[in-house]
């Protein structure tokens, strides 16, 4: 368990629950819609939108936070985020926005306090990249994009 400090954009609407897990075992802790002036939207088959959450976080060093899709808004109305997973770095003091995207074929609303997506809290491997003469042979080498399925 991490500790993630939390503040409210100055508009933001501080009646909305702040992000939370909704079982013990889960994963992802919703994320609500947290608009300015308390309305919605009314995302159109297709259109994308940054939805904001009225929050801004502080992720400790050597994590991340993913923003990921909720499977029963996809599922049942087509509700996607084109940059999934979406990537919170740990230095990042803005606003937390969410980019959704209607799938779907009907327009869909967005109402203040909806739960639109998901945060993951993981940890990060920072590499060092060292240019090389050569990288070491494998089996595979350079076969992928569908290689092995065309054996
Ligand atoms: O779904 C998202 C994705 C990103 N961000 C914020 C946090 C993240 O740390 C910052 C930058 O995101 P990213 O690195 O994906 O954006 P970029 O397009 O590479 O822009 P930048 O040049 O600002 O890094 O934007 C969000 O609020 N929601």
């Amino acid at each position: 368990m991490v500790a993630i400090r939390v503040i409210h954009d100055t508009e933001a609407d501080r009646d909305v629950p702040l992000p939370g897990y909704e079982t013990p075992g889960a994963a992802g802790a919703d994320l609500r819609a947290n608009f300015p002036d308390r309305g919605g939207i009314e995302l159109a088959p297709g259109a994308r939108a940054l939805v904001p959450t009225g929050l801004r976080i502080e992720i400790p060093d050597g994590y991340e936070v993913q923003i990921r899709p909720r499977s029963g808004l996809a599922l049942k109305h087509g509700i996607t985020l084109p940059n999934s997973p979406g990537t919170i770095d740990s230095d990042y003091r803005g606003p937390l926005g969410v980019i959704v995207m209607n799938a779907g074929s009907e327009p869909f609303r967005i109402a203040h306090g909806d739960r639109i997506a998901q945060m993951v809290v993981a940890p990060v491997v920072q590499a060092r990249f060292e240019l090389a003469g050569d990288l070491s042979e494998t089996a595979r080498g350079a076969g992928g994009f569908g290689s092995t399925g065309r054996r």
